[in-house]
């Protein structure tokens, strides 16, 4: 079978044409990674053309499907690359990344949707409240809601080649939102995701740290895996909600962090009751409590219980996290005990956790 090489794809890609006779500009080719007949083409198009040229891309995947040597062929869509650093289809280098940080802390959770980014964004801001130098990482690569929460909508400065993190709340922040459509990330691949997450680390301009907290995307996929076997990760805190079923992934979260080794920080319960805003009745829809018993079956510290409040989801919306526009509310003053029990838990893991991100 013919060997599939970069310069034949390329060649093919330029001879392309579509049905109304269209090519496709050298310059829109982002990049282009071949390895044992895959084929991965990443193409630069405005999100406002996505659509417009979803046709194109699906011809184009056929036709380099059909190549000799090509066993499968996936032609994506890449935000153009102006404004920042875009995802490259080939490995990084080898190295020591974040070596400024001094603790690296992954949220996680076994599923979406139980509140990981609330958790992740406001667990950042209770610690920059109590004095600590704070990053936050948007890696939530298939719903990146950093920007929304934090209220940061605009692109992020480039200071040489690097770009500086947006400043909020008392936090460096960067989100994978920050630098791609989020259409564009939706559509991408494992090894494209790494590769951005590598980026997000490498080409920004990231200061002196204490804490670094890392929201990671949901589930316990080779992504999160992966993740979790590349980053040295000083520790990290799982997200769930006192239903059966979320605490059943999150047992799947604990056990893949054990698995590569990774310190369990802890779980959060969240949405763990309801409060009523009028008559300040205690409801517990869901039967509070699962999370920290469960903890403590599974021998990982409980690291506190935040409440299920319409305040909470409002903040996030309006960009306003509420552990810093309430910090005195009821989901304030939880947020500050969870990062005060994370702070604790890292104070505890010496030095040994260390915080150096190795790529290997
Ligand atoms: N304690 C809470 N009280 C009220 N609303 C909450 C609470 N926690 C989260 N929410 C709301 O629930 C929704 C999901 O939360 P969030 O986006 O943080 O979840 P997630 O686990 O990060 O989801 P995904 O991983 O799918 O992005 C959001 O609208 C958020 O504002």
């Amino acid at each position: 079978m013919a060997a599939i090489d970069e310069t034949a794809v390329r060649a093919r890609i330029g001879a392309f044409r579509t049905a109304e006779g269209a090519g496709i500009p050298a310059g829109m080719v982002d990049s282009v990674a071949t390895r044992e007949g895959l084929v991965q083409v990443a193409l630069m198009v405005a999100k406002a053309d996505a659509a417009r040229q979803e046709p194109m891309r699906r011809a184009l995947e056929a036709d380099l499907a059909a190549m000799p040597g090509v066993r499968n062929a996936t032609v994506m869509f890449t935000a153009p690359r102006a404004a920042a650093p875009q995802p490259q289809a080939q490995a990084q280098e080898p190295g020591t990344l974040l070596g400024q940080v001094g603790s690296i802390v992954a949220v996680a959770s076994g599923k979406g949707g139980v509140g990981k980014s609330t958790v992740a964004v406001n667990l950042a801001v209770a610690l920059a409240r109590q004095g600590k130098r704070v990053g936050l990482l948007d890696a939530d690569i298939y719903g990146p809601s950093l920007p929304r929460m934090l209220g940061t909508k605009g692109k992020p400065e480039m200071a040489g080649n690097k770009l500086v993190p947006i400043e909020a709340w008392g936090l460096k922040a960067i989100s994978i939102g920050h630098v791609v459509e989020e259409e564009t990330a939706m559509v991408w691949r494992g090894p494209m995701v790494l590769n951005a997450l590598t980026q997000l680390m490498t080409q920004v301009a990231w200061p002196e740290l204490d804490v670094m907290v890392l929201d990671l995307p949901p589930g316990t996929g080779d992504v999160q895996l992966t993740l979790a076997q590349r980053l040295k990760l000083a520790g990290a805190v799982i997200v769930s909600t006192p239903q059966d079923i979320s605490l059943l992934d999150a047992r799947r979260g604990i056990s893949m962090f054990r698995q590569v080794r990774v310190p369990i920080l802890g779980v959060v319960e969240n949405m763990s009751f309801f409060c009523c805003p009028n008559c300040g009745t205690r409801t517990e829809i869901f039967g509070h409590g699962g999370a920290e018993a469960e903890a403590q079956r599974l021998g990982v510290p409980f690291l506190g219980a935040v409440p299920l409040l319409a305040p909470i989801r409002e903040t996030s919306d309006a960009g306003t996290p509420i552990a810093a526009s309430a910090p005195e509310s009821e989901a304030g003053r939880a947020f500050a005990a969870v990062a005060t029990a994370v702070a604790a838990g890292l104070d505890g893991a010496g030095p040994a956790r260390g915080p150096r991100i190795v790529i290997e």
